[in-house]
């Protein structure tokens, strides 16, 4: 790589560092937020803090509007009302490109399903961050950080060339997170990670976000209906209902509270088998 384009490289990561997540208590604050889609309204007067650090979960039945709500942080859902803060920044109040390009190279998403680019090998749906953040590196490089990123998520370096209809399902959840790591974001967005995985499939995957998140200090905003996943992965949980954020604590907080949704949830037939097998893992370990 030329010097050009290493000192090029060099003021961009420069740039990028004058966002130093671990200076804010919050990476995300939310304050009465609203959407809605004509004469629906999804959200109103939401308000939300994720902790710099933490991995939050994200609960609530179907339709009360948690991808919509990530949508909206992640700017790719403009709100009626309200404010959303990312590391101490507004999205849409943000004037200059560059300034609103070094805020959102801070964050990655894996969408439902993986969202893969079918038409691209793993490897290269790895690189379309990279390319489109940093478009002077070279290929021997975007070929290096690829298989870096596979090896990080625990594919097998076979997995790089081979194209999503190729993998299992299993596999292609670990390449949507390999792309959403792609930049080494500080911020983590995980839309329903374990949705489709077998039980054995979704404990491993549980397992790589809990470890990824402690050895890279990340946030993560993680989406789930899967209560195995709230018990293994996240410090804290908030509840959607009622088109705001009804609670948000650790799972004990939450058992304390008497929200019906709350109980039904945490203590129906299903809340109870996962807190139960949690507690025996926590004494097997
Ligand atoms: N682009 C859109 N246009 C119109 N309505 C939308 C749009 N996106 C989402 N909605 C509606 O907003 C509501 C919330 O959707 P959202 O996908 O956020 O729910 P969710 O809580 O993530 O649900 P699930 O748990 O089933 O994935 C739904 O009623 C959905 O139909």
């Amino acid at each position: 790589m030329s010097e050009e384009v290493q000192a090029e490289i060099r003021e961009e990561l420069a740039a990028a560092e004058a966002v130093r997540p671990e200076t804010f208590e919050f990476a995300i604050r939310i304050r009465g937020l609203r959407n809605q889609f004509g004469d629906a309204v999804i959200h109103d007067n939401l308000d939300l803090d994720v902790r710099s650090g933490e991995i939050l979960g994200v609960v609530g039945g179907s339709g009360t509007g948690k991808s919509v709500l990530l949508r909206s942080i992640v700017g790719l859902q403009i709100p009626a009302e309200g404010e959303i803060e990312v590391y101490g920044k507004t999205l849409d109040t943000i004037a200059d490109e560059e300034e609103s390009r070094d805020l959102r190279r801070r964050w990655g998403v894996m969408f439902q399903g993986g969202a893969l680019f079918s038409t691209l090998s793993v490897a290269e749906n790895i690189q379309v961050p990279l390319r489109e953040y940093y478009p002077r590196l070279d290929q021997k490089l975007l070929d290096e950080i690829a298989a870096y990123k596979v090896a990080m998520v625990g594919l097998p370096p076979d997995a790089g060339p081979k194209f999503p209809a190729e993998l299992s399902g299993g596999m292609v959840k670990r390449a949507g997170l390999a792309r959403a790591l792609a930049l080494d974001p500080a911020l983590l967005f995980l839309d329903e990670p374990t949705a489709g995985l077998d039980p054995i499939g979704a404990a491993k995957f549980d397992e790589l976000i809990r470890g990824l998140a402690d050895t890279m200090g990340l946030t993560v905003f993680l989406i789930t209906h899967d209560l195995d996943t709230l018990y293994a992965t996240c410090d804290r949980v908030a509840v959607l209902a009622e088109k705001r954020v009804i609670a948000v604590g650790t799972i004990p907080e939450l058992l304390a509270t008497e929200h019906p949704w709350i109980q039904e949830y945490f203590n129906g037939p299903r809340g109870r088998a996962a807190s139960s097998c949690n507690q025996t893992q926590d004494r097997k370990s």
